[in-house]
């Protein structure tokens, strides 16, 4: 079943190309290890070569992509990445393009931008899905800072949500550096998850400071930059979204997506996912570095009730009873790799992770696939629909109503058309949010 992705602004159309880049490459490298089959390695690359791309008449293969900003260069440059490459291109005519960005401001993304263009997007999009056979639904690429991946993206969301009113979709968002580097993105982000939350299935995000470390501390680079980040981004999301088996020795699971967000939006009330996953280590360090399955499950699960997204410096003081534990709604754990048999994920399904309601058959699930990626003989990833984005949207929220409460810039956004009133509304949807995951 195929997905069409739509990489949106600057950040999505970089972490766009990063993205297909990786599959690429992972669909063209040979198994790895002895225990992935022929004939598993071979479904597999079927399997994630029809999902991701379609294949031309001449034999060659193009990404089911639309892309949308509303300046050339970034396009471009991505455009050119990947004819580069040689063994994928982005399809012709699927690039949607105006002469000026939005200038960081969610309200000319929205208001402007996302209803002039609306209608051209739907098309492009239209028209990808009709190239596949069994088409499953949209991942969307985005930041939440700026004002063409936030504003477009959520106007799309919406178009696409009306369009498509039964199809998955799942929005990968990029939260700012705390630091700040844009001064309205506490607004940006307030308004872009407010009409995502209504929108979408599920908003996976991502942190610009966590892969920022990861890139810093854990693979030793010294000047961290997008590309670096991405690289780190789209490792995760490839090892979210490449085939995998839902116990050791079955069939591929062919509604991949579905069965992801089936599994952790159980709750529509219930819609953030944060990932996780181990090992990090530099490309050097790859080739001296073995694991024991338990040498990568433990220090997850622990990353999970303490809720770092970082391997370093984990609390593990925090027990699964303490009270201030990060609380889970539903764990997916995926293991890549070798001797899978020995892997041990029982302890993902204590109940003291999750609230008392939920029923236990609803909490957890394991997804596997013999084969290595990225390099790593064993490579685990934890995707969690758990209270761990509460850390990062409560200050933005504290800091875009302290904004609000002097109208700091809000004349910027009222001048494209949004009135205060949209404020108010998108700041009682997150309220609501974090009020929902508080008190799990
Ligand atoms: N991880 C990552 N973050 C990025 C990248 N490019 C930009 N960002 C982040 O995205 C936010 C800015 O959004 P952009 O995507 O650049 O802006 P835009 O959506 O194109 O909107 P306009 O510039 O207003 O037209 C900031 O928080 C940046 O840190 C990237 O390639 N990778």
């Amino acid at each position: 079943m195929s997905l069409v992705t739509l990489q949106l602004g600057q950040c999505g159309n970089q972490i766009g190309g990063k993205f297909f880049e990786t599959l690429m490459n992972d669909i063209q490298s040979p198994a790895n290890n002895k225990i992935c089959s022929h004939q598993q390695n071979d479904a597999y690359a079927d399997c994630s070569r029809s999902r991701f791309f379609s294949e031309r008449s001449d034999g060659s293969l193009e990404a089911r992509a639309v892309m949308v900003d509303m300046e050339q260069k970034v396009i471009a440059q991505t455009l050119e990445i990947a004819r580069r490459s040689g063994s994928w291109r982005y399809p012709a005519k699927r690039q949607f393009c105006e002469r000026r960005g939005s200038g960081n401001n969610w309200a000319h993304g929205y208001c402007s931008h996302g209803q002039h263009s609306r209608a051209a997007i739907l098309d492009m999009v239209r028209r990808e899905v009709e190239r596949c056979d069994r088409f499953t639904g949209f991942l969307l690429l985005m930041s939440l800072a700026g004002g063409t991946g936030s504003g477009v993206g959520a106007c799309v969301s919406e178009a696409l949500r009306e369009e498509y009113p039964h199809c998955f979709m799942l929005n990968q968002v990029v939260w700012p550096y705390s630091t700040g580097e844009v001064i309205v993105q506490n607004y940006n982000a307030v308004l872009t998850l407010s009409h995502l939350y209504q929108a979408s299935d599920a908003v996976l995000s991502i942190d610009n400071d966590c892969m920022h470390r990861i890139c810093s501390r854990l693979q030793g680079i010294k000047n961290v930059s997008f590309s670096d980040m991405n690289t780190v981004i789209s490792h995760q999301l490839v090892s979210i979204l490449q085939p995998c088996f839902t116990s050791r020795h079955d069939e591929l699971i062919q509604d991949h997506l579905g069965g992801l967000l089936q599994h952790l939006v159980s709750q529509p009330d219930y819609k953030l996912l944060s990932v996780r996953d181990l090992p990090h280590m530099s490309e050097k360090a790859k080739q001296y570095s073995t694991y024991q399955w338990s040498g990568l499950i433990k220090p997850l699960r622990q990353m999970l009730i303490a809720d770092s997204l970082l391997e370093e410096g984990i609390n593990w003081q925090m027990k699964a009873s303490s009270a201030n534990l990060n609380k889970s709604l539903s764990n997916l754990v995926i293991l890549r790799g070798q001797n899978l048999d020995l892997a041990d994920t029982g302890s993902f399904r204590e109940p003291c992770l999750y609230p008392s309601w939920l029923p236990a058959s609803q909490t957890f699930r394991e997804w596997t696939h013999p084969r290595c990626l990225h390099g790593h003989e064993k490579y685990a990833c934890l995707l969690s629909n758990s209270q761990s984005p509460v850390r990062i949207l409560e200050p933005i929220t504290q800091k875009a109503w302290d904004m609000f409460a002097s109208r700091a810039y809000v004349h910027h956004y009222l001048n494209h058309g949004l009135n205060e009133e949209n404020f108010l509304d998108s700041f009682a949807v997150v309220e609501q949010v974090l009020q929902n995951y508080k008190s799990l």
